[in-house]
């Protein structure tokens, strides 16, 4: 028995293939296991999924004509490969954009440059913080329809410009009133920039994340589709339940509390930045995911 297991050993164990292993391929393994998740995550929220089906349905019929050696399809098939490679480039700009430009978010740069001198500067104030919080219960209690954008890193003059430009200082009393039903500014979203609203009636990009639940509307999905164009924190008071919902990177938190709602601007306000880093994000992002798997 014993003579067995060593020439076992001998034979599969010993002659086997172990690779060296250095810190750096393990370093390597890891980006790559980080970048292929990050990958599946992106192709399950965006038009990726669809696509993704699109192009397996495409493989299946390009094989089945190698299988039977249709020359004709397969040269058309080679001749367009490079066509296709850039339709996809161009169908998927949006998505390409901003995934460089949440590269390029102080987030990552502060992780590369811990010395950046802004990190400890809030971007907006106290009463800011007071006046959204306060204004969004109001309006949900009294059932109106509201939507707020606290634009960050990212500037947001394309969809400022398709709204009405303000100046104006940030309270709850102005918020309330340009949510206001029948007044000329309560149709579509404000874009809050520091302690200043500077447009109204913004139109925002709607969402096309096929998991979003079916009863929300436009409200939501316009929510939703800046969070995921941007790293703006996007407030949304529901018209027909007064629930207060925060749309961040494409997730939507809904019916959410005071505390919360403080809890998300401060964090912008890069005032609990310990806290609420990148892995309690990705940890949050986790247990989204297992919800909506639910
Ligand atoms: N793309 C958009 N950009 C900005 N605002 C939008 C957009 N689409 C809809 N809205 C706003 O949402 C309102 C319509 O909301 P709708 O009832 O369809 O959404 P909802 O998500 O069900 O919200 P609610 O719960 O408040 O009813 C519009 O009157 C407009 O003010």
């Amino acid at each position: 028995m014993e003579a067995r297991i060593t020439q076992f050993f001998e034979r599969y164990i010993r002659n086997a293939y172990f690779p060296e292993m250095h810190l750096t391929d393990i370093v390597e393994i890891l980006i790559i296991a980080f970048l292929v998740y990050q990958l599946m995550i992106w192709i399950k929220n965006t038009k990726a999924w669809m696509l993704l089906k699109g192009i397996l349905v495409l493989g299946v019929f390009i094989f089945l004509a190698y299988l039977f050696q249709m020359h004709t399809i397969l040269w058309i098939v080679r001749n367009s490969l490079t066509v296709l490679a850039t339709a996809l480039i161009v169908v998927f700009q949006p998505e390409l954009r901003r995934a460089l430009e949440k590269l390029g978010e102080r987030k990552y740069i502060s992780v590369v440059m811990p010395f950046d001198s802004t990190k400890d500067k809030g971007r907006f104030s106290e009463d800011t913080v007071d006046g959204i919080i306060d204004a969004s219960y109001i309006m949900g209690k009294a059932k109106t329809g509201a939507l707020i954008v606290v634009e960050q890193a990212i500037r947001l003059t394309e969809y400022e410009s398709t709204g009405i430009q303000l100046d104006c200082i940030v309270s709850s009393q102005v918020l309330i009133n340009i949510f206001e039903h029948n007044t000329p500014l309560h149709d579509g979203a404000i874009i809050i920039r520091n302690d200043r609203i500077v447009s109204a009636t913004c139109y925002l990009p709607l969402s096309d994340n096929m998991g979003l639940s079916k009863e929300l509307g436009t409200r939501h999905r316009a929510a939703v589709g800046l969070s995921e164009v941007s790293d703006a924190l996007v407030i949304v008071v529901s018209e027909e339940t007064g629930y207060v919902s925060v749309a961040q990177g494409g997730v939507l938190d809904r019916n959410i509390s005071r505390e919360k709602l403080r809890e998300y601007l401060e964090d912008i306000q890069n005032k609990r930045r310990d806290s609420h880093g990148i892995l309690a994000k990705w940890k949050g992002r986790l247990s989204h995911e297992k919800k909506s798997d639910k």
